[in-house]
């Protein structure tokens, strides 16, 4: 995977360098139905370029479907295959054998010699699967007078394109991967790390919205009916209201805060209380099942709310308290959408808080690992507003991604052998992986990777046998 793309070139609109890249480790699992669409076989890091996919073509929305459908006779056979297996709607069922997306559709795809795509199919495949594009620098930078790219709204939001790949990947409220859309490639990144067989997921509509709006649009747009964790959550808290003891946590939803712009200061950190202490204790009510994740999924509405009790502090000179509130909602937004332009926005207002080389250092490692690395890519998305902040920052270390990655353990057991499985998105070849045993104890190492101490009785590092996988990502120590 081209991890060590020259981004600063790719986000000046140069993609000569681009190619259309995968991650190994991805499997097409099922399309066009509810289940399990792309899975990861392997552990992946926040930040890990998973697919680079570059649009079969991109019109404004109106034409698309009528070009692509008269298109379709110049597209190789597989570029025709994925087209022709994009989903329009109708369920294909899950395969009995998954294939990997760098082969897809693999044997599945009908010969092509059989039919063409007819317009209405065409148009139903445009509908839910086109993304709008956007030329580099556009929406991710978010100045209110603009970005200096001299393109007004209109134009910026006329083009959207096809992208067969990148469109097999299903949605939740709370994905796991993230998106940037550049001139005519799309990029997806691992939002969060991942576990190997997770499903990998994006998302479709604005998923600040509350969850009937979201179920709604979802439901009206792309005919499904989401039952992603955070939408099953909701549902369950909203359906244990009969109480209306909510309705205050309810009104903070994005849509309900100006009318609390008004406020002083510490009448708007009242109700944000009240409301947090509202919901926590209908959390409380929920058996026990709401995970920490849904505790910070709960505070979600409340988010708009935290940013501008923060900035008011902010402008009263509480720095401290400010920056504490600042990174509450980050944590939220976080737990929703990891490596957002919303994370950027936060950071930005982080920096201009509190402009330690910490919260800068955090900055550049959330660009590089949403967006690309360089310091050209963090001065177009989060410097361009921090300007006397632009030469500290050229001052720090190029942030490491991924970071450091946990490396994860599992016992099995087998016919007279004992075998210890040992995965890690760290984990690039055997060769670069560390086994050593002291006393009762194996340690594993690899670079990027914190050490891992497995208890573990009389171990013979020598007379250990290992296989590794590298698309899993695993290495298998039998003793
Ligand atoms: C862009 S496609 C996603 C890939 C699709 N599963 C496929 O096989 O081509 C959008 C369609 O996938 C299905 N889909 C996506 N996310 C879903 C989810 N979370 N639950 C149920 N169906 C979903 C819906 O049929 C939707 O119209």
């Amino acid at each position: 995977m081209a991890a060590d793309m020259d981004w600063e070139r790719v986000w000046q609109g140069d993609f000569s360098q681009v190619q259309q890249s995968f991650h190994e480790s991805l499997e097409v699992r099922c399309i066009a139905s509810s289940g399990r669409g792309v899975i990861t076989l392997a552990p992946l890091h926040a930040g890990e370029l998973l697919l680079a996919e570059r649009a079969l073509q991109v019109a404004p929305e109106k034409d698309l479907a009528e070009m692509l459908q008269k298109q379709q006779t110049e597209l190789d056979d597989l570029a025709w295959k994925r087209l022709d297996l994009m989903c329009d709607g109708g369920d294909l069922a899950v395969f009995s054998k998954p294939v990997a997306l760098r082969a897809w559709p693999g044997e599945m795809g009908r010969e092509r010699s059989s039919s063409s795509i007819s317009l209405p199919s065409m148009r139903r495949k445009v509908d839910l699967n086109a993304y709008r594009c956007a030329p580099p620098v556009s929406d991710y930078a978010f100045s209110e007078g603009g970005t200096g790219s001299g393109t007004g709204e209109e134009e910026r939001h006329s083009s959207y394109g096809v992208f067969p790949l990148a469109s097999l990947f299903n949605h939740s409220c709370a994905p796991n991967m993230c998106k940037v859309l550049l001139a005519d490639w799309v990029f997806l990144r691992a939002a969060r790390d991942i576990e190997p067989l997770e499903e990998l997921t994006q998302f479709y509509c604005d998923i600040r919205m509350p969850v009937e709006m979201r179920q709604k649009e979802l439901s009206e747009l792309f005919g499904f009916s989401c039952a992603c964790p955070r939408c099953r959550f909701e549902l369950q808290l909203e359906s244990n209201d009969g109480d209306g003891s909510l309705e205050l946590w309810r009104r903070f939803y994005s849509c309900e805060v100006p009318l609390v712009h008004q406020r002083f200061a510490s009448e708007l950190q009242g109700l944000v209380e009240a409301a947090e202490a509202a919901v926590k204790a209908k959390l409380e009510t929920m058996d026990g099942r709401a995970t920490s994740q849904c505790g910070h999924w709960a505070l979600w509405p409340l988010v708009p709310a935290l940013q501008q009790l923060a900035a008011r502090l902010r402008l009263d000179g509480r720095l401290e308290e400010s920056l504490e509130l600042f990174r509450r909602a980050d944590e939220v937004v976080r737990s929703v959408v990891p490596l957002s332009n919303i994370h950027l926005r936060l950071h930005s207002e982080m920096l201009l808080t509190c402009r330690s080389d910490t919260t800068l250092a955090e900055s550049l490692w959330l660009v590089a690992a949403g967006f690309g690395s360089g310091l050209q890519v963090w001065q177009t998305l989060v410097g361009f507003r921090l300007p006397r902040l632009a030469a500290r920052a050229a001052s720090l270390p190029a942030p490491v991604v991924p970071g450091r990655c946990t490396i994860h353990f599992r016992w099995e057991e087998g016919l007279g052998s004992r075998s210890l499985l040992l995965w890690s998105a760290a984990f690039r070849s055997s060769s670069e992986i560390c086994l050593d045993a002291s006393k009762d104890v194996l340690i594993c190492n690899a670079p990027n990777a914190e050490e891992l101490k497995v208890s573990c009785s009389n171990v013979d590092v020598a007379r250990m046998e290992t296989k590794f996988s590298r698309k899993r990502r695993c290495l298998t120590v039998i003793f």
